[in-house]
């Protein structure tokens, strides 16, 4: 049996520059991985199929879960005429625009990788990951990066200074391609990546909380007060930088300090079903 961690990523930063001839959006955004991940285990089992199993009921077990299409990818490339059998612990909320299931994708092309012995390096797993989805090479490598193109092209950066991470996801559905259909060129707010990648680069905290922003964000929050709720509860109790993830609807908050940390976690227990407080990944 093999296993891997399949950590969630927030985004710091993401900008949308314009739209292009394939239908998708040319991003530049900062992303890092925090201390809340699913567990995925990995084995060979007889007959030739991947076998997806969860005790998430959210969870697909066919092909539409993106680790069912990582196995069956490598499994079709490299001619691969044995079962995998795979099995997820979910602690990633799903749906939440902190993308679960290009992780789950990401840590299946790590791990059948390791459990057929393919000696394929994670450039090449990257390169592979970017036909399952945008998000998928990002959560191939992990850490802290800038993304541009459609998020496939990744530059790694120093992680974020040591902080706490509480985010609260409501409970509303949000399609990431509705998001991005709804973006309004003419008319954005654009983060400052360069002053972002100056703050991780000098390890600047508050600075960092300063340049965060995310151009879907007023997207989302027109769809559903909710997040912009939580967000105003969160600025309102402390943190020292909000934002919304990816598409959303999860927000996250940056505090410094455990206190104040527990003061914002504390606010959102009751008033959100999914609250979490964890801390980056170094
Ligand atoms: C919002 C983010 O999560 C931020 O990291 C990503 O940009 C989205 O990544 P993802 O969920 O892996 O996205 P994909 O599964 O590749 O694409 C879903 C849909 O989002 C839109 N999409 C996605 C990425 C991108 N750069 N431009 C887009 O317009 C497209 O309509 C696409 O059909
Ligand atoms: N391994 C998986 N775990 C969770 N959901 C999955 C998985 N594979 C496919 N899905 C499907 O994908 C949809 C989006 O779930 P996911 O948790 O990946 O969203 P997300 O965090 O918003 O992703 P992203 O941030 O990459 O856009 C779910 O509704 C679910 O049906």
């Amino acid at each position: 049996m093999i296993y891997e961690k399949a950590p969630a990523k927030i985004n710091l930063t993401l900008d949308v520059l314009h739209k292009r001839d394939d239908g998708y959006h040319e991003v530049e955004m900062v992303m890092t991985t925090i201390d809340l991940a699913d567990r995925l285990s990995f084995e060979i089992i007889n007959g030739n199929r991947v076998e997806i199993a969860s005790e998430n009921r959210f969870v697909p077990n066919d092909k539409r879960n993106l680790a069912y299409q990582a196995a069956t990818l490598l499994k079709e490339r490299f001619n691969i005429q044995k079962g995998i059998r795979i099995f997820l612990d979910k602690h990633i909320p799903v749906a939440a625009g902190l993308a679960g299931g290009s992780s789950d994708a990401a840590a299946t092309l790590r791990g059948v990788n390791r459990l057929f012995d393919l000696g394929l390096s994670l450039e090449d797993l990257q390169e592979i990951g970017a036909e399952i989805g945008s998000d998928v090479p990002f959560c191939v490598m992990g850490g802290t990066a800038i993304a541009k193109g459609r998020g496939e092209k990744l530059t790694h950066l120093p992680s974020p200074p040591p902080c706490w991470v509480v985010l609260a996801k409501p409970d509303v559905g949000v399609s990431t391609k509705d998001v991005y259909g709804k973006v309004n060129l003419q008319n954005m707010t654009h983060p400052n990546n360069e002053a972002l990648v100056q703050s991780l680069k000098k390890q600047d905290f508050y600075n960092m909380c300063q340049q965060l922003g995310n151009v879907l964000e007023p997207i989302t929050m027109d769809m559903h007060s909710r997040v912009r709720q939580i967000k105003e509860r969160m600025q309102k109790t402390g943190a020292d930088g909000v934002l919304m993830s990816g598409s959303g609807p999860t927000v996250f908050a940056l505090v410094s300090r455990k206190e104040k940390a527990d003061r914002v976690y504390n606010s959102l227990r009751g008033f959100c079903s999914n609250v979490y407080s964890v801390r980056m990944l170094r």
